[in-house]
């Protein structure tokens, strides 16, 4: 469409990107930011949460800043947040991470936050933080074992990903359930509408 701001997902998620498509949106680079992700000492997750999609997205906004990509785009960062009560879990990279993620959340709830951060055309930046609330059935040894030999907890916030074997574990769920896949797509979306974005065009001719 001529005319339209460009987008750029700072994001090396394919989850992101995924819901992005999703949605008919068609990001057109992907910039994924490396910053480092060490909550600060007493941090809360929704602190966190917000920091590090803001950093994120001044990351990726400082690298992108002198190509010709940058002129009149607009640029959206994500972080994901897994926490039980003030307890951040660690994004899962060994099998003990997820082991100890796995066996913490079972029976329980737990909060999931994601943090989102636009810059648009003019490096003005908005932020919002997205919460939702998951409950864990109680699961039993044989389950933890073949889901931590299953692999699909690497990488992932809290160990697990609900968009595969673990939406069996999930008894119940209170608010956005792209929130925990780690893109809330209504409020990802608003924000993109309110730079100008034709959120809507992608949608025509979807099947
Ligand atoms: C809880 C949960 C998290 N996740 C994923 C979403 C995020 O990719 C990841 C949390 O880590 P993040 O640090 O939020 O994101 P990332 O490093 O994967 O990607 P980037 O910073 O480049 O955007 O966990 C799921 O896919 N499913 C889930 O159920």
């Amino acid at each position: 469409m001529p005319g339209r701001p460009k987008l750029i997902l700072a994001s090396g998620s394919p989850r992101r990107l995924a819901l992005l498509q999703q949605a008919g949106i068609e990001p057109d680079k992907l910039v994924p930011a490396e910053i480092d992700e060490t909550p600060v000492p007493r941090e809360s997750p929704r602190k966190l949460a917000l920091r590090l999609a803001r950093d994120k997205a001044s990351e990726a906004t400082r690298r992108i800043r002198d190509d010709e990509d940058w002129q009149g785009a607009v640029l959206l960062a994500a972080d994901t947040v897994v926490c039980v009560g003030r307890r951040i879990l660690p994004k899962a990279e060994t099998v003990d991470e997820a082991a100890a993620c796995i066996r913490l959340l079972s029976g329980r709830s737990h909060r999931v936050y994601t943090g989102l951060c636009l810059v648009d055309q003019h490096e003005r930046t908005r932020a919002r933080l997205v919460e939702t609330r998951v409950r864990f059935k109680r699961l039993g040894r044989d389950e933890i074992d073949a889901y931590l030999a299953s692999g699909e907890w690497r990488g992932k916030a809290g160990g697990y990903a609900i968009q595969g074997i673990a939406g069996a574990f999930v008894v119940s769920l209170i608010g956005s359930y792209t929130n925990v896949v780690g893109l809330p797509l209504t409020e990802a979306v608003g924000l993109i509408a309110g730079t100008g974005y034709p959120v809507t065009f992608g949608w025509i001719n979807q099947t």
